[in-house]
């Protein structure tokens, strides 16, 4: 259990609207395109709270708030460390940014390693990595955890399902799927019973529904809203909430807990879409969370509400009247249907929508905010019950649903459809890094070459996806990887897979733990797109060092021995893979090194030092090793100007005459500013000698270095002070502004 979290009094704040005014239905941020890079902090007193001194607020910590205007924190002097550390930290994935409250759903969802989890409607994913932080509870700052659980991030919209996976790249997970596929409509999975053949549907402990809404609780950090918001958005979204809601339900294991969510206060996409699935689907209740993270201050949910039922905001008490209110030729068009309005008073008492939270501004200076825990109800009160309209289906039935059922869903769902669909141009597209595990290209033809006696999944020619190969732990390149790096017998070789149509290595290796194995082994993905599964740790190392490595080991060695040296130093531990292959590296192979030898420093200033560059201590520990990948610890300490408050560990590539750290260039300039207080790397020396060079009026470029020295130390995190993607990047959450 996490430590129950006080109230998140976040920072209102405003922002430029998302909202696409060509639609009749404007959507919050959160399901808006470019939601991720918006969000400025509007109020008072600058301070930074650290939530982070209080046990009893954010679990670990580990979320922040900032309440200093947008504007304040770019321009004023005092902030500009800070304002550089949080740049350089959201970019490399160590801090993310949003609004208080949104925090709370997971939270309630109360995630353990073990469960299996789906968030249904998830991008851009700050939910996500909350999410995947509660899964890998059991992460050390610099190794990471395998979970035996599962966390299934999906998202309908493509697009955006990329901002997820850059989301959660910053908690690279063997643990992770990312799927795209309307939620309402999410197919069944399966896995095997026990030992035998027989399958089973997968069902999830924990599933988190927050789902696309007006965002009209936004309203004072989204401005747009005033301006588009109408009366028909809550009702347009109403129906693919409730069917999204409903799926959710029926994929809900017997002791699950699903919370459903949205940052609107409108009671039609709220309490009504509640009641109407516990109406329809039997044996659910809502759980009683009052005594849940007691200092967030709340009101209990609706019981009675009269939805509007046009733009000019008329109201009609009973659905019936409104449906009278239409001439029977249209009635047939009808926009709104019963369960706009409220069951029957004498029904909705047995419902308990007062257990529904409601978190208005006011309440502690935050957004608007919904909540509603569900459960499934103990067998004595699910037998007892019997809700008068309920669908004859029960949860435990599962039923898939077909594609005609799809696409009526999605004729019902017209307006919000159209919605959801578009993305601006200019939204900003994942970039693939070395922390993003982007999929390799997607084969001409429909990727179905069959791979060599492996297992592997063919997917769907539909989504021109790679298929997911596991390679047999006994494959070169795999066990060529565990001598290189020594990895230990317990290394989990079987969960080692590769995406490109032959099945073979051929540029990168996933690992994943052995629910993901089990589940891409029983499902073929047919009815959803698998965008991503597990994390990728190891890479081929095509650039001049693996040519090179080749032909200095052909200039001395024996035919034989060329190959294997080549094929070990032509495959590198990724940074983003190093927490999770850490714990099975052998420790005497680690090459350990202290601050005041000065080979950190060595390491940062330069792209490819020279081995003989490095002080003789460290020299002497990187000479005896083979070329290739291979894996250095700096102690906890000081030296050298340097600090760090626990063990860094990098990913190094050994050349016949160089060293190089193995982090891509914001990571490098990140872990610099936090360990020495300044960006050493070259491309920071650049850029500061470009700000202090006097401009025509004989000023300098900018009043302070363009990378001013990091933000103190005491600002930042213990966990933060590994390299992003090097040591377990650190789950850190910032309400209100990061300033990127
Ligand atoms: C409120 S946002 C989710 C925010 C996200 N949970 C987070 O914390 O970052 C709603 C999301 O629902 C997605 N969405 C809309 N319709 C959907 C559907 N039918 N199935 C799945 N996702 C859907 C949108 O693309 C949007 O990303």
């Amino acid at each position: 259990m996490h430590p129950p979290p006080a109230p998140l009094s976040p920072t209102p704040s405003t922002s430029p609207s998302d909202n696409d005014d060509d639609n009749d239905v404007t959507l919050c941020t959160d399901c808006s395109p470019a939601s991720t890079s918006t969000a400025a902090a509007r109020t008072s007193p600058s301070s930074l709270d650290t939530l982070a001194q209080n046990e009893n607020r954010y679990p670990e910590g580990l979320a922040w708030q900032f309440n200093v205007p947008k504007k304040v924190l770019r321009k004023s002097p005092e902030f500009k460390k800070f304002h550089s550390f949080l740049v350089f930290e959201t970019e490399v994935g160590n801090v993310s940014r949003q609004e208080a409250v949104s925090m709370l759903p997971p939270l309630f969802l109360d995630v353990l390693p073990h469960h299996k989890v789906l968030d249904m409607c998830a991008a851009p994913g700050s939910k996500t990595a909350q999410l995947l932080e509660a899964l890998h509870l059991a992460d050390e700052p610099t190794t990471s955890s395998i979970p035996p659980g599962l966390l299934i991030a999906n998202d309908s919209d493509y697009k955006r399902t990329h901002l997820l996976i850059h989301q959660s790249a910053r908690l690279p997970s063997p643990a992770l799927m990312v799927t795209n596929v309307d939620a309402s409509i999410f197919p069944v999975l399966r896995l095997p019973a026990g030992q035998g053949s027989k399958m089973e549907p997968l069902l999830f402990d924990r599933i988190l529904c927050d789902v696309p809404c007006s965002g009209d609780g936004t309203i004072r950090k989204n401005v747009g809203i005033w301006k588009y918001w109408n009366p028909m958005d809550g009702n347009g979204l109403h129906g693919l909430q409730l069917r999204i809601l409903q799926r959710a339900m029926r994929m809900l294991h017997s002791d699950g807990r699903l919370v459903y969510s949205t940052c609107s206060l409108n009671p039609v996409e709220n309490e009504a879409v509640i009641a109407e699935a516990l109406r329809t689907i039997p044996g659910f209740e809502l759980v009683d969370v009052s005594t849940s993270l007691p200092t967030l201050q709340r009101c209990p949910g609706m019981t009675a509400w009269v939805p509007t039922t046009d733009r000019n905001l008329m109201f009609h008490d009973t659905y019936e009247a409104y449906i009278a209110s239409i001439p029977e030729a249209k009635r047939k068009e009808a926009k709104m249907g019963k369960s706009h309005w409220p069951p029957p008073a004498e029904e909705v008492k047995g419902l308990h929508l007062d257990r529904c939270m409601r978190i208005y501004p006011h309440l502690q200076d935050t957004g608007g905010f919904f909540v509603a825990v569900l459960q499934r109800k103990s067998a004595g009160k699910a037998a007892s019950a019997s809700p008068s309209s309920a669908v004859k289906r029960t949860a435990d039935e599962l039923p898939d649903v077909e594609e005609s059922e799809a696409k009526k869903a999605k004729l019902e769902a017209d307006v919000v459809a159209s919605k959801d669909e578009p993305m601006d141009q200019d939204t900003p597209a994942e970039t693939p890094t070395e922390a993003t595990p982007a999929p390799e290209a997607a084969p001409k033809g429909d990727g179905n070459v069959k791979g060599k006696g492996k297992e592997r999944q063919d997917g769907d020619s539909r989504f021109k996806e790679n298929p997911y190969t596991y390679i047999p732990s006994d494959d070169v390149i795999v066990q060529s990887c565990v001598r290189q790096l020594s990895l230990k017998p317990t290394f989990p070789a079987a969960n080692v897979l590769v995406r490109n149509p032959s099945g073979e290595p051929s540029r990168s290796l996933y690992l994943t733990n052995d629910l993901v194995h089990a589940v891409l082994d029983a499902n073929d993905f047919k009815k959803m797109r698998l965008m991503t599964a597990g994390t990728k740790i190891f890479t081929k190392q095509d650039s001049g060092f693996g040519r090179a490595n080749k032909n200095a080991a052909a200039a001395k060695e024996g035919e034989e021995k060329v190959e294997k040296e080549a094929v070990e130093s032509q495959w590198r531990l990724l940074s983003e893979g190093l927490p999770v292959v850490l714990p099975y590296v052998e420790p005497a192979s680690i090459i350990e090194a202290e601050l005041a030898s000065g080979a950190l420093r060595t390491l940062v200033e330069g792209y490819y030092p020279l081995t003989s560059t490095f002080a003789e201590v460290f020299r002497v520990l990187v000479e005896v090793k083979s070329l290739g990948s291979h894996v250095v610890r700096f102690k906890t300490g000081t030296g050298d100007g340097a600090s760090l408050t626990h063990d860094l560990v990098l990913p190094i590539w050994k050349s016949q005459h160089s060293v190089s750290l193995m982090i891509d260039k914001k990571a490098k300039s990140a872990m610099s500013l936090r360990v020495f207080g300044e960006d050493l790397t070259v491309a920071g020396r650049e850029a500061a000698a470009k700000q202090k060079k006097p401009t025509a009026s004989g000023v300098s470029a900018a009043n302070t270095p363009a990378v001013a020295s990091g933000a103190s130390g005491a600002a930042i995190p213990a966990a933060a002070s590994g390299a992003s993607a090097v040591s377990t990047p650190a789950p850190v959450a910032v309400a209100g502004e990061a300033g990127a």
